[in-house]
């Protein structure tokens, strides 16, 4: 299932495959970690599921939307296939068959309809006691999505030695890939923990962090740690705030934890009770997501949702999917967002969203 990095040439191909004979597969590197996972299911059919507790158990890769809908439900894929499968790209060219890459039709907000949103937002957060949003747009590059597709991990894996490196694929539903720096719940036998994750700069920007980015920091910190008391009825441990570099930007981080191996109807609790945090939803949470849906243009699917490995043992990692975006067969689609608070000001905050979509604009060679 395994493999070092020096396989690439098989996961190269193993990825082609299934890409062009429609087998739902997915590929990740943890951050820190030299090892590439790689897995296909043999049935074209995909599981949906509702909830965490009906799959905390079992093995296999979870995706998860930012909002479910019909449109966008939780899936849950299962590595029939992988890395230590004897004769893996034989047995992937026999089974499956070929399925068209859908075409994407859109179009992204401007830069001055996007500062109009900002706008807005600053005067109800200056009248009201809404404290925090993420506001999001879409970034869309009109090329060959499936040369993009095929060279994209192995780039990412290379760059972003800290992030969680992916690509998902759920034929003729969703193809996406990204490298976030975002932790939202691991689980292993030592200990749970959960990352708060706020306040952005430019990573060679060496000013002191301002206002704005210290209490979108402490919004997001405080909150967590709420959920963790009425989860669990004891405070976590914590470790920050200290920086995190993440490719072309750095940003605000803490570390929160509970020692020791949690009960699984607890931790099912947390991950239900956690998304989305405001670090991509705000704070007051239902005020703040009401807001975005009455000003965001576009879906967020699986933007801002989370996703990632799940052992079948009741240990997890768990990521928020940020820095990502969905390939289609005649373009990408980046997704990028933003905290905005009374503070912001409309061309800082668009300047971020530019940064933050040059992690994957650099990865493609845009
Ligand atoms: C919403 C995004 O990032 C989030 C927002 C941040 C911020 O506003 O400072 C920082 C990290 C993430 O929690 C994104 O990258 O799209």
């Amino acid at each position: 299932m395994k493999s070092a990095i020096s396989e690439i040439s098989v996961i190269d191909k193993a990825i082609s495959l299934c890409l062009s004979r429609g087998i739902p597969f997915y590929i990740y590197r943890l951050p820190g970690s030299e090892v590439i996972v790689f897995g296909a299911q043999t049935s074209v059919f995909v599981e949906e599921m509702g909830e965490i507790g009906a799959y905390i158990e079992e093995k296999g890769f979870l995706f998860s939307p930012f909002d479910i809908l019909d449109s966008c439900p939780v899936y849950f894929l299962k590595g029939d296939y992988n890395l230590d499968t004897p004769d893996l790209l034989f047995k992937l060219s026999s089974i499956g068959k070929s399925v068209d890459w859908p075409l994407y039709k859109g179009e992204d907000i401007t830069q001055d309809e996007y500062y109009e949103q900002v706008e807005h937002w600053i005067k109800l957060f200056e009248t009201t006691d809404l404290r925090k949003a993420v506001l999001s747009r879409t970034r869309t590059i009109f090329c060959d999505g499936e040369k993009v597709a095929l060279k994209i991990f192995d780039k990412m894996a290379a760059r972003y030695p800290q992030a969680f490196v992916y690509m998902v694929y759920i034929p003729g539903k969703a193809l996406w890939a990204g490298a976030t720096p975002e932790t939202f719940v691991r689980q292993n036998d030592d200990y749970l923990e959960v990352m708060s994750l706020a306040g952005t700069k430019k990573a060679d920007d060496t000013t002191s962090w301002g206002q704005k980015d210290r209490e979108e920091q402490q919004i997001v910190t405080e909150y967590i740690g709420e959920k963790f008391l009425s989860t669990f009825g004891k405070k976590p441990c914590l470790k920050g705030p200290f920086v995190r570099k993440a490719g072309t930007v750095s940003h605000l981080c803490t570390i929160l934890r509970s020692e020791g191996r949690s009960p699984l109807n607890i931790v099912s609790s947390l991950v239900k009770e956690l998304h989305p945090t405001p670090a991509v939803g705000g704070y007051p949470l239902n005020k703040a997501i009401t807001l975005i849906k009455n000003t965001e243009k576009h879906e967020r699917r699986y933007y801002a949702g989370y996703l990632g490995p799940v052992y079948g043992d009741g240990t997890f990692d768990l990521f928020v999917n940020l820095r990502c975006m969905e390939i289609f067969g005649n373009a990408v689609r980046i997704y990028v967002g933003g905290g905005i608070t009374a503070l912001s000001q409309p061309e800082a905050e668009w300047n971020e969203t530019e940064i933050k979509s040059r992690t994957l604009l650099d990865v493609i060679g845009i």
